[in-house]
């Protein structure tokens, strides 16, 4: 599938825990035995995936990203609208790697690597917001507040745990807000702590116990948590079983879609993919097998 291709691989130059040189010989050799021609290179500044995916992504075959959920978010958004978009193969190099978890990828480096280079191409779904593109998830609320009040070093020293000790600090003094949401033809104006909308199955390592939820189903997973506490939330990501989901959880609404819209007064912080950058009110729309990815076979 290789041969006579073109693939660049893009891996993070600022990859916290990891030893970078260490991390690139486990996959290198590997690319460089079957890929035609490979063409590596290092982000120097956030951002930098994003506008190299722009400026030279139809240049490639594939795209090997080496790299977490946030540096694949910017490759996305950086390839979204161009034509001829390369097939991209997800080498997890971040702390959460969640959409190499959606995908079945193996989470170390070189049998990710091998299960890529003997995979097959699968097309997947992402999601349009505003002027923005997400693959793994949209989230308002407890979700993006974690996510911002987590402590960069600690997140280098702790990795994954992290999440959860930011969790808790989050919950002491998370208030509801109000909504209006609308998903296709479907109207609901709430309050809650939390609004997810999910593409992947993984959030923070964590699996979603929704057995439907598929990166290929051309659909949204929606996710209204009214309440919360620490219980609920060490719950939902131990629950294994969706059957026990509607009788435990009467507080948490679940609908799937392909448009939605959401709006709150004052406009609040949103997560995309993992990164705290965009605010509300939100145009989300399915971009239906809009990107080509490396799987297992
Ligand atoms: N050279 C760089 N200098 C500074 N920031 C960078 C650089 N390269 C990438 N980044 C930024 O670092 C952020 C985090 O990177 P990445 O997602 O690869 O790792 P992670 O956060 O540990 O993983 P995960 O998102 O899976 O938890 C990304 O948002 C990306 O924009």
């Amino acid at each position: 599938m290789f041969t006579n291709k073109s693939a660049l691989l893009l891996y993070n130059g600022n990859a916290g825990q990891k030893d970078i040189e260490k991390v690139i010989g486990m996959t290198v050799p590997l690319l460089s035995q079957q890929v035609g021609e490979l063409v590596i290179r290092a982000t120097q500044n956030k951002d930098d995936a994003r506008k190299y995916c722009f400026q030279n992504g139809e240049l490639f075959d594939f795209l090997f990203i080496l790299g977490g959920d946030g540096t694949i978010h910017e490759c996305i958004n950086g390839l979204a609208k161009l034509e001829k978009r390369p097939v991209i193969g997800i080498i997890p190099g971040g702390t959460c790697n969640d959409l190499s978890r959606s995908l079945d990828i193996p989470q170390n480096i070189r049998k990710a690597t091998e299960t890529l280079l003997e995979g097959r191409v699968q097309e997947i779904d992402a999601a349009r917001v505003n002027d923005h593109f997400f693959i793994n998830f949209w989230g308002v609320g407890l979700i993006a507040e974690t996510s911002a009040n987590i402590d960069e070093t600690e997140k280098s020293i702790l990795g994954k745990i992290s999440y959860f000790t930011s969790a808790i600090r989050t919950l002491q003094d998370m208030t509801k807000f109000s909504f209006h949401l609308v998903i296709d033809d479907k109207e609901l104006i709430d309050d809650g702590v939390m609004v997810l909308v999910s593409n992947g199955r993984y959030i923070g390592t964590n699996e979603l116990p929704f057995s439907l939820n598929s990166l290929s189903d051309g659909l949204l997973d929606v996710l209204v948590i009214n309440e919360a506490n620490l219980k609920m939330i060490k719950e939902i990501v131990n629950l294994k079983d969706e059957r026990q989901w509607d009788k435990i959880y009467s507080e948490i609404q679940r609908y799937q879609g392909e448009k939605i819209s959401f709006h709150t007064d004052p406009p609040r912080e949103v997560d995309t993919d993992g990164e705290v950058y965009l605010k509300t009110p939100a145009e989300i729309n399915i971009l239906k097998r809009h990107f080509k990815v490396l799987v297992s076979n």
